[in-house]
């Protein structure tokens, strides 16, 4: 072979081989495009192998469970405990002896009379804590917290829903003890029949249901279903008569509000000691009552709407308050080279006061959107909005808040 064909034949080798890599490299990009769940894989992987870690022993999962294993909540990186759980007492102690106990001796409540809720749903306004006191007494019980949403099991590739449920009882089996807490219940186990409703949606419906039953026929599973909503009208009735307790968890009334902000207020106390006024603290302690309501009873009467949530946010404003006030004098001690405050002053109740010019409670925030989001759209509920409509509802609703 003359000089010119080597030449040819090292083009036409090379350019083979370049061609092949682009072809492998495309052939993985297609690969990696087609599965859908990558991420969440490689998520759930991690998460596997810290499950294993935490539990000592190697738990094996199919790949269902795996997707699923990344919405698990260990019990020691729960931050919330029951005693933070503030003014809802009652709801607490009830599943301490239905849930909790249950949970953590099961034991005791392995005969006919002695047994453990295996459905509970709370139901409530938005923001009254009921995600909160699952996954408080997920901590208490060191139970795992399996937290399923409708869009964590309703796939959009056909046939995987069904195998995403049997997950969530096989996973939950698994780790026990488990709580399967299925948030916005309506939205996964919803009423059936309507005309709108999905055949998948159905199947998955029934296929819950039937593993459900079955959890509750095996004895000495300690796993349990709760479930929380804010329109329990809208759930199924066969998914609500699994629900075997129930647990309204309303707006909090006025000795909840003070009893929510008083949990807030001692809470900030301990964490920054001395940052909170006497005056806040000390309510009737030891249970005597004075004739003259205390200043966070002023408070609690004057919130009357806002839910825990809302509390939540007014005690953090009035705090913010508090520090933004300290920082600006700092900024201006450095700057005038004066020296700079030593300590920070207290929160006060002008300080809740002043924050409640700016957090109103969330249902009147909601009632203010549907008044002027059906102002601008032409009024009927359902009518689809332009984005110029929705540009005027949110300029109509700042002016309403600032108002
Ligand atoms: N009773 C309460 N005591 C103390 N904090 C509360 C209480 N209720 C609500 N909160 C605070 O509000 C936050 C939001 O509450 P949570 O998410 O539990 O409400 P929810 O009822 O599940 O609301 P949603 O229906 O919108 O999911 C909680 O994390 C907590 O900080």
């Amino acid at each position: 072979m003359d000089h010119a064909g080597h030449r040819r034949l090292w083009v036409e080798v090379v350019t083979n081989a370049v061609a092949l890599g682009a072809m492998v490299w495309g052939l993985k990009l297609c690969v990696q495009y087609l599965d859908p769940y990558r991420e969440q894989r490689e998520q759930a992987k991690k998460r596997s192998a810290f499950l294993k870690q935490h539990l000592g022993r190697s738990l094996d999962l199919n790949e269902y469970e795996q997707l699923l294993a990344a919405q698990v909540m260990n019990p020691d990186h729960i931050e919330v405990e029951m005693q933070d759980v503030s003014g809802l007492d009652s709801i607490v102690s009830d599943l301490e002896t239905k849930v909790l106990f249950p949970l953590t001796r099961p034991e005791l409540y392995r005969t006919t009379l002695w047994k453990q809720a295996k459905g509970v749903l709370l139901y409530g306004p938005p923001g009254t804590g009921k995600t909160m006191l699952a996954k408080a007494v997920a901590k208490q019980s060191g139970c795992f917290f399996l937290n399923i949403t409708v869009s964590s099991i309703m796939s959009k590739w056909l046939g995987d829903a069904n195998r995403l449920v049997r997950a969530v009882f096989s996973l939950a089996s698994k780790l026990q003890p488990c709580i399967i807490f299925i948030d916005e219940v309506d939205a996964m186990l919803g009423k059936r029949g309507a005309s709108s409703e999905h055949e998948a949606t159905l199947q998955v419906k029934t296929e819950f249901m039937q593993l459900w039953d079955g959890m509750e026929s095996s004895r000495g599973q300690r796993v349990v279903v709760m479930g929380a909503t804010n329109r329990p009208w809208m759930v199924d009735e066969a998914v609500l008569r699994r629900f075997t307790h129930m647990y309204e968890v309303g707006l909090p009334g006025k000795a909840q509000r003070k009893a929510i902000l008083l949990g807030y207020l001692r809470k900030h106390a301990a964490e920054v000691p001395g940052s909170v006024a006497e005056e806040l603290l000390a309510v009737e302690e030891g249970g005597s009552s004075s004739s003259s309501p205390s200043a966070l009873d002023r408070i609690a009467e004057a919130t009357e709407g806002y839910s825990g949530s809302d509390l939540l946010e007014l005690s953090s404003q009035a705090a913010q308050r508090v520090l933004a006030e300290h920082l600006h004098e700092l900024q201006q001690s450095e700057s005038s080279g004066q020296p700079a405050p030593y300590s920070i002053r207290k929160l006060g109740l002008e300080d809740l006061e002043e924050a409640m010019g700016h957090v109103r409670p969330s249902t009147q925030r909601a009632d203010d959107y549907s008044r002027v989001s059906s102002r601008s759209a032409g009024g009927g509920v359902g009518i689809p909005m332009t984005p110029q409509d929705l540009s005027a509802a949110l300029a109509l609703l700042m002016q309403l808040r600032n108002a």
